[in-house]
């Protein structure tokens, strides 16, 4: 089990403020969560080209944070809407867009990754950046369930890279899990604590442990539940309600599941089976694959374990 070894997170360090202050952050992914972090780092007046593979997802992603900010500003502005409609525009001037990774990464602070959640495509996109970033820039990774250090591994600049994990969806989670390897630097610690702060969030610090903190905990338990109701021991929806209910979280795990987005889900866990192959925990599951395999990803395409249509 040297997959799921304790290990204790690092303190914060009160040399934070000598760190350097991040301006202008590239995004690479205008996903759920890629345009979630896009947004909130907007608005908090740092400068941001979100980079995808197409003009269509990331003209498809500015509408989203658009409509994420009408809704923000809903409750900010609920009395001045004039006011509201120029944050917003204010907002969305700040955010840029392009599909060349490698010229956005040229003038940035931070690049952070939030796109697939496989090592491979995470490792090529890095090892590339490295040679075209400037020495300064931090690397970052949004990854779920892969070791900060792997992904790190095809660059030259392990004490630069760490690991910033948001949460979905992001203007609305308060929290990041902001991940040093054991050759990140002091100082890209600080710098991605800091960075943290500035989007109003709340930053923990973590090591590079399988599933940091919150995936430690949450992973096992929405694995349970698809366990529990593929040996026919509760409805999804009886199980949904009874989270709900019983336990007080504001989703269940089947409607979680779906909000994650299940191709992400099943990444995470035919990654964890392959490294601890004999926890009957990580075995593939029928249901989730053939979801997966039929395309229903959850809520973003209007079916997963419940429809959306
Ligand atoms: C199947 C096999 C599985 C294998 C692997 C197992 C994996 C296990 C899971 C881990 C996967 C990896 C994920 C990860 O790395 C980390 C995560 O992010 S885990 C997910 C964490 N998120 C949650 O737990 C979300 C829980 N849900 C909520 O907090 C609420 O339901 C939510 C805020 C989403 C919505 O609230 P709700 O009251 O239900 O609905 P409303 O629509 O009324 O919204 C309330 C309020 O919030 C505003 N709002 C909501 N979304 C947004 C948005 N995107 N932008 C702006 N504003 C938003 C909305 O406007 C409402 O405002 P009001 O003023 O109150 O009207
Ligand atoms: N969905 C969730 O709740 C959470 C996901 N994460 C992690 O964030 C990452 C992204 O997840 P989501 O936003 O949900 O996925 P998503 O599927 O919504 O978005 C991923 C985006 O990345 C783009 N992309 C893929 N390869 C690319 C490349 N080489 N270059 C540029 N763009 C590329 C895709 O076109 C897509 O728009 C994953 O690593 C995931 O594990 C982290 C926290 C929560």
């Amino acid at each position: 089990m040297a997959f799921f070894t304790h290990q204790v997170c690092r303190g914060l360090s009160s040399s934070a403020v000598r760190a350097a202050a991040i301006k202008h952050v590239t995004i690479i992914g205008g996903g759920q969560m890629g345009a979630g972090i896009a947004q909130v780092a907007a608005s908090t007046g740092h400068t941001v080209t979100l980079v995808d593979t197409s003009d269509d997802i990331l003209k498809k992603a500015v509408k989203g944070i658009e409509g994420s900010l009408k809704r923000v500003v809903k409750k900010k502005f609920a009395d001045k809407p004039e006011a509201g409609e120029e944050f917003i525009q204010k907002v969305l001037q700040n955010v840029s867009v392009s599909t060349d990774a490698g010229a956005a990464a040229q003038s940035s602070d931070l690049v952070l990754e939030a796109i697939v959640e496989n090592l491979k495509i995470k490792q090529d996109l890095f090892g590339r950046l490295d040679k075209l970033a400037p020495t300064h820039t931090i690397f970052a990774s949004n990854t779920s369930s892969l070791p900060i250090s792997d992904i790190a591994s095809s660059t030259n600049r392990l004490d630069r890279f760490g690991g910033l994990h948001f949460f979905n969806p992001v203007p609305m989670m308060k929290l990041v899990e902001v991940i040093g390897t054991s050759a990140t630097s002091q100082e890209t610690f600080d710098s991605l604590l800091n960075f943290s702060k500035a989007l109003g969030k709340t930053p923990v610090s973590c090591k590079d442990t399988p599933g940091f903190i919150v995936n430690r905990l949450l992973v096992p338990y929405v694995l349970e539940a698809i366990r529990l109701h593929e040996r026919g021991h509760g409805s999804k929806e009886d199980i949904d309600i009874a989270m709900k209910l019983g336990a007080g979280y504001p989703m269940g795990p089947f409607e979680l599941s779906d909000y994650v987005g299940l191709d992400t889900m099943k990444f995470i866990m035919d990654g964890w089976n392959e490294k601890d192959p004999d926890n009957p925990l990580f075995a593939p599951s029928e249901m989730l694959n053939k979801l997966v395999a039929e395309g229903k990803y959850g809520k973003k395409t209007g079916e997963g374990f419940y429809k959306y249509k």
